[in-house]
């Protein structure tokens, strides 16, 4: 019996073929041989078997002829979700990887950072951040801009534009001894704070939202953080940060706040960890600060490509897992080097296998969970899986359509392969050139229509 939401709305297409998602209860379901539609809404209005086409068709009152045939070599997969990308930095992703966090930020990223408040430059390396992790499946992203309020509305406006599903972040620091210029006063960051949500919101776009950002604990006084904390419950909005990321930092951020017990303690005692709040990193946190996002449902954002660049530490998975943390994975562009998901989710299995070469009993993820993670997961830490995440009937379509074989791509097929190997091949291997279409909430926005 097919799943379906009743036949109430109005059918915009339909897609038979392939399609691979995760569950909660299971990381990889493959559907073959599948019906799925999607209403004028933009959400998954059924998914069956192809053989009940015919009574699907009557149900939902589509012609089965308008049905779209997938090829052989093509799937669909849930869009990936991006819990951490720093849209600005995409200016010099690629370079300045030389040094460790902290002299990092003082080098390359306050003062590229402070740059935004050109909104001409703004709208140059925004667009253009957008476009390529949309190209490369990204369906949703929660970002971080800068401080400058009006190029972070700038960030929402092109996601909005190119359809990207979003969570965008302006930047708060009321701290910042290296780059002086690149910080704001206390009142500053709350005011303009307050502005961004508003003039966000009163946007009215539909898939883009604002996230409070305090950048993290040594960019900002506790009174800042407080009052954001108060800003967020207000507003009942998310919260995006950093957490243990590096050794150094962890230090410093102990002797800056003797009065906590731990980094995750100073977080909580300024009301910023809540079930909409989503933290970076987190390589070096306790079993006790890990029981403490369990509690108050904050979730971790992993960014391999960014802790192995910046030489900041391995983030142990399996034991986040075994907390039931939230997880999801995050570029962590530009201290990650690439934009593309796909990157994170081999990183993902790159440092796993790494922890596995250091301790043989370490149990290396395989690469169905990596899938969930970069998808399912994602959602979840950021508070979206009841919009996406998957193809459960009544989400919205956020999908990828893959071409494992696609013309001048980056994978030769020897034979036809059953979908669970060419899921794995377009994992490992595949690039954008297998991404032949890109859906949010039913959209289609990759290729753009727009340029
Ligand atoms: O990887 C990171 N990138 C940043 O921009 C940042 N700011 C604080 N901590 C950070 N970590
Ligand atoms: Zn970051």
């Amino acid at each position: 019996m097919a799943n379906s939401k009743g036949p109430t709305t109005e059918i915009n297409y339909v897609y038979r073929g392939t399609f691979i998602h995760s569950t909660q209860q299971t990381p990889l379901q493959i559907l073959e041989d599948e019906v799925l539609g999607v209403d004028t809404d933009g959400k998954i209005a059924f998914i069956g078997k192809a053989a009940e086409l015919d009574s699907l068709s009557q149900t939902f009152g589509f012609s089965p002829s308008e049905v779209i045939q997938l090829a052989q070599h093509e799937f669909f997969m849930p869009g990936l979700v991006d819990t951490h990308i720093h849209a600005p930095q995409y200016s010099y992703a690629g370079t300045a990887l030389d040094m460790p966090l902290l002299e990092w930020l003082n080098k390359y990223t306050f003062p590229v950072e402070s740059r935004f408040k050109d909104l001409e430059f703004a709208q140059q390396v925004y667009s253009q951040v957008v476009k390529r992790t949309l190209r490369n499946g990204t369906t949703t992203a929660c970002y971080f801009a800068t401080i400058h309020t009006d190029a972070s509305l700038l960030l929402a406006q092109i996601a909005n534009d190119f359809g990207q599903r979003a969570l965008v972040g302006k930047v708060c620091m009321d701290r910042n001894n290296s780059v002086k210029h690149y910080k704001e006063t206390n009142q500053e960051s709350q005011d303009e704070t307050c502005r961004f949500i508003a003039e966000l919101l009163n946007k009215k776009y539909p898939l883009v939202r604002p996230v409070v950002t305090p950048r993290f604990a040594l960019s900002c006084t506790g009174a800042l953080m407080g009052q954001l904390g108060a800003i967020a419950k207000n507003n009942n909005l998310h919260i995006q940060s950093h957490i243990s990321e590096n050794v150094e930092e962890v230090k410093l951020v102990k002797e800056l706040f003797p009065e906590s017990k731990s980094y995750t303690d100073v977080y909580h005692k300024h009301n910023l960890l809540t079930d909409k709040t989503v933290m970076a990193h987190g390589c070096y946190l306790s079993d006790e600060e890990l029981a403490l996002f369990r509690e108050t449902g904050a979730s971790l954002s992993h960014c391999p490509n960014s802790n192995i660049s910046l030489c900041s530490g391995m983030l142990n998975v399996r034991n986040v897992l075994k907390h039931n943390v939230k997880l999801g994975l995050g570029t962590d562009v530009a201290g990650g080097y690439s934009a593309s998901m796909l990157d994170a989710v081999r990183r993902t299995l790159d440092t796993s296998k790494v922890l596995t070469i250091q301790d043989p009993e370490y149990d290396t993820l395989t690469f169905e969970e990596v899938f969930r993670l970069a998808t399912l997961g994602g959602s979840q830490a950021l508070s979206l899986d009841d919009r996406t995440g998957n193809f459960e009937v009544g989400k919205d379509f956020d999908a990828l359509r893959v071409n494992v074989a696609a013309a001048d791509g980056p994978i030769d097929l020897i034979k036809i392969e059953e979908p669970k190997i060419i899921l794995e091949k377009f994992l490992n291997l595949g690039d954008d050139r297998n991404i032949v279409e890109v859906f949010v909430a039913g959209r289609k926005v990759v290729p753009f229509t727009k340029q």
